[in-house]
């Protein structure tokens, strides 16, 4: 983690170095409107932030929202902030300070307070970058998603409780419920959220929103608005959501799918996802190097895996295998199969890592782009050895997943994105509106 380049600066220069849901939810955003940032004001990245947002030139029209997203492979601070020009002017999103910690809360079931001085650690952060007259105004808030799902009730709620003291230790404003697991369904609703917020698409005239596919660790999501009442009509009734926001009603179909996250399908391809005790036993794939026998903790379980020393490796055998976690296992709605969606998380990282796309600008690929590639990295895993070993499985399970989970076409198009004016893409900034709105704060 690196320290905030507020605090190196020489001068105020400002160049700074499942339960499931009921169907109907009533989350109202229509008092709260905000204004996109400017895609012509100049670009700032992770560590560089535009004036505005180091304490010394900070403006008495700003302010600040702090959100943590506890998730299950790392915990990431997000701190944004608003810019209200004039009383009659509506907030604007000024900008976004991004921080993220290895590995995630869940790692640390079994010791809550070492959990808790990770996010003490990013929260820091947020002492310097908020000026120390707005501390008590601006909020924070941490919501963990499907890592703390999976541990126990007792194990998770230790984990909270050790991180509602910090909160409650530091300066900043903690609202009643700051710290919680969120339900999977708002997981999908806020990113659609920040997605469609961050592209334009609930503001004006020709609204014409995106569909979004998250893939994390432990758990994936997608959303969408659907256009067809066909839709609304065969799905199930938990998978629909009903909301106002920006003065407008959105019934989205989303749904978060628990164990079906990236590292949570490999333990399912390996026969180990949700065992009672793993001691010490290998669990195989013909989705590995043959010779390959090693360790990995997951959710602060330690795994033994390995290849399939004597038998098959390869695309089609790997196929076979991941495809037993996925088939059957989704709910396919026929109305998606020919649109295009945003995907992020693991789909951006394994497409990265694969030269897919630019990790930079992203990129638009087609779902058999991700099957081409899983059958190169499968059919010569020797050539990929210096990459994950679980290269070949990642992959073919992200190819499994679209087409045989959601049941997209060969040909869907995927618009991977991270950043969108340099704001992350993230569920974060929906439970930001979400969280203001709900305490009033605007100027
Ligand atoms: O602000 C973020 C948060 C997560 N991720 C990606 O999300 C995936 C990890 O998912 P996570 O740990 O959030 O697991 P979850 O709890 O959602 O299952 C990885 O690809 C991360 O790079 C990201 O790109 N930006
Ligand atoms: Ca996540």
């Amino acid at each position: 983690m690196t320290a905030h380049p507020c605090l190196t600066a020489s001068s105020g220069s400002g160049r700074m170095a499942s339960s499931r849901l009921p169907i109907l939810l009533a989350l109202v955003f229509s008092s709260f409107s905000f204004v996109l940032p400017h895609s012509n004001r100049v670009m700032w990245f992770q560590d560089l932030f535009p004036p505005n947002v180091c304490p010394i030139n900070a403006k008495a029209n700003t302010f600040y929202g702090i959100m943590f997203d506890a998730g299950s492979t790392g915990t990431r601070i997000h701190i944004y902030t608003f810019v209200q020009k004039s009383p009659e002017s509506l907030p604007e999103l000024e900008g976004e300070i991004f921080e993220s910690v290895k590995p995630g809360l869940s790692a640390y079931a079994d010791q809550p307070e070492k959990g808790a001085e990770t996010v003490k650690r990013l929260l820091d952060m947020a002492i310097d970058a908020v000026p120390p007259h707005l501390w008590k105004k601006t909020p924070v808030v941490l919501k963990a998603t499907a890592g703390l799902r999976l541990l126990s009730e007792e194990k998770a709620q230790a984990l909270l409780l050790e991180v509602k003291e910090v909160f409650e230790e530091s300066p900043f404003l903690v609202p009643e419920n700051s710290v919680s697991i969120m339900d999977g369904s708002y997981e999908g609703i806020l990113a659609w959220i920040t997605v469609n917020f961050l592209t334009g698409q609930l503001s004006g005239q020709n609204k014409h929103t995106v569909g979004t596919l998250d893939l994390g660790g432990a758990s994936t999501q997608i959303t969408f608005l659907p256009r067809f009442e066909e839709t609304l009509k065969e799905s199930p009734g938990d998978f629909l959501t009903s909301f106002e926001m920006f003065n407008s009603t959105y019934k989205l179909y989303t749904h978060s799918y628990l164990g079906f996250g990236l590292k949570a399908a490999r333990l399912a391809t390996l026969g180990a996802l949700n065992m009672e005790a793993v001691d010490g036993q290998m669990f195989r794939s013909s989705c590995l190097p043959k010779q390959l026998e090693a360790e990995w903790h997951f959710g602060g379980v330690k795994y033994r895996y390995g290849g399939n020393k004597e038998g098959e490796t390869g695309f089609r055998p790997c196929y076979l295998e991941v495809l037993k976690v996925v088939k059957g296992k989704l709910h396919q709605p026929d109305e998606i199969r020919g649109s295009s969606f945003y995907a992020f998380s693991y789909y951006y990282d394994r497409a990265v890592d694969t030269n897919l796309i630019d990790y930079e600008q992203g990129g638009v690929l087609e779902v058999r782009d991700f099957e081409r590639k899983a059958k190169e990295v499968c059919d010569n895993m020797e050539r990929y050895n210096s990459a994950s070993p679980f290269l070949c499985m990642d992959l073919t399970y992200i190819t499994a997943l679209l087409k045989e989970g959601f049941g997209f076409r060969d040909n869907t198009l995927l618009q991977l994105t991270k950043k969108v004016n340099n704001i992350e893409t993230s569920w974060t900034l929906g439970a930001t509106f979400h969280l203001l709105q709900s305490l009033g704060i605007t100027y």
